[in-house]
């Protein structure tokens, strides 16, 4: 028994493509809840990952495309990751220690000076670099911004990530759990399959989709045998589109889906039953709804 009251809150991770998010992720929330990936850019989703820290429940909000957005879904990104920001509990911004601040990291630094909420410094991959190096970092940084904590990690080796979380869980406001505790591990694993299946059109057909597919999974089921029923949507473009990723005799979204299934099934760990269903949504990088429909705002203006 225990009378320590219960915390909820939002954490919004800020970091350079391949600064080690994932990774960190990985470590906090102690399952696969995102995809460690050498390719810039992968993450689309918001939540994604919910740590337990205690009677604490650490909500993490990825903010990608928040450095250099090319396109119009990665200038909503920005949008979002500042919005995400800007309503998050604590602000973290995660710094690959052995690139240091270069320009980029340099216009967060100066962004993040507004910003009001608690902010926390991650130096991460401090196992690839020397102590003098990560204090000049932590100096500079901290001159730019005024971090309220600096944590010096190794994602990696998990080393400094037991202490980060034991912060960030004090500095969840106190309230209700904002996922049942029994969701915890499912509500990110469903963004994650979305995910885990739009890296695997990606690979095998970024040359003839001029844009990312989109998909969402409509239904999580978990059966009595221990397996997972899922089914996902794959949203296109064009009808021509649609025809790529189903391939011939459905070949290639047959392809798709199997070696997605393996993924998932290991982040999941159970055993899974995929589902994919192809859609056309004309227009859907430019409608707004579908914006809404993963958190975005609109990006105003044409780029
Ligand atoms: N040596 C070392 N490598 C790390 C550490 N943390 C992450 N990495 C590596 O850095 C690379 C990028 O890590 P990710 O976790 O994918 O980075 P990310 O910030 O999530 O990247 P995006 O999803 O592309 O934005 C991977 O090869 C990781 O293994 C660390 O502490 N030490």
């Amino acid at each position: 028994m225990s009378d320590t009251p219960t915390r909820a809150g939002f954490v919004a991770l800020i970091g350079a493509p391949n600064a080690g998010k994932s990774t960190l992720l990985n470590q906090l929330v102690g399952s696969k809840v995102s995809i460690v990936s050498r390719k810039v850019q992968t993450t689309r989703a918001l939540v994604r990952g919910i740590a337990m820290a205690g009677q604490a429940q650490i909500i993490f909000v990825d903010t990608p495309g928040i450095f250099k957005p090319r396109r119009r879904l990665d200038r909503a990104m920005v949008t979002s990751a500042w919005g995400g920001a800007a309503d998050a509990d604590v602000v973290c911004l995660l710094i690959d220690a052995r690139r240091g601040i270069d320009a980029e990291a340099e216009a967060i630094l100066e962004k993040l000076g507004e910003v009001r909420q608690p902010k926390i410094l991650i130096l991460n991959k401090i196992d690839l670099v020397a102590r003098d190096s990560l204090l000049a970092l932590a100096a500079a940084a901290n001159e730019k911004a005024g971090f309220d904590h600096t944590f010096m990690i190794s994602a990696l080796r998990g080393d400094g990530v037991d202490d980060l979380n034991t912060t960030l869980a004090g500095l969840m406001p106190e309230g209700p759990w904002l996922y049942p505790e029994d969701q915890v591990s499912e509500a990110p694993l469903r963004v994650l399959a979305a995910e885990i299946t739009r890296e695997k059109i990606y690979d095998r057909l970024h040359q003839e989709l001029p844009y990312d597919a989109h998909v969402v999974t409509e239904s999580w089921e978990n059966r009595k045998d221990g397996s997972v029923r899922i089914e996902q949507t794959v949203f296109v473009a064009r009808e021509s589109q649609r025809k790529i990723v189903l391939g011939k005799g459905g070949q290639t979204i047959r392809a798709i889906g199997q070696a997605a299934r393996v993924e998932i099934a290991e982040a999941a760990e159970c055993p899974v039953h995929l589902f994919l269903f192809v859609k056309v949504r004309e227009n859907w990088a430019d409608d707004p709804e579908r914006y809404r429909e993963m958190g975005l705002e609109f990006p105003k203006g044409a780029y």
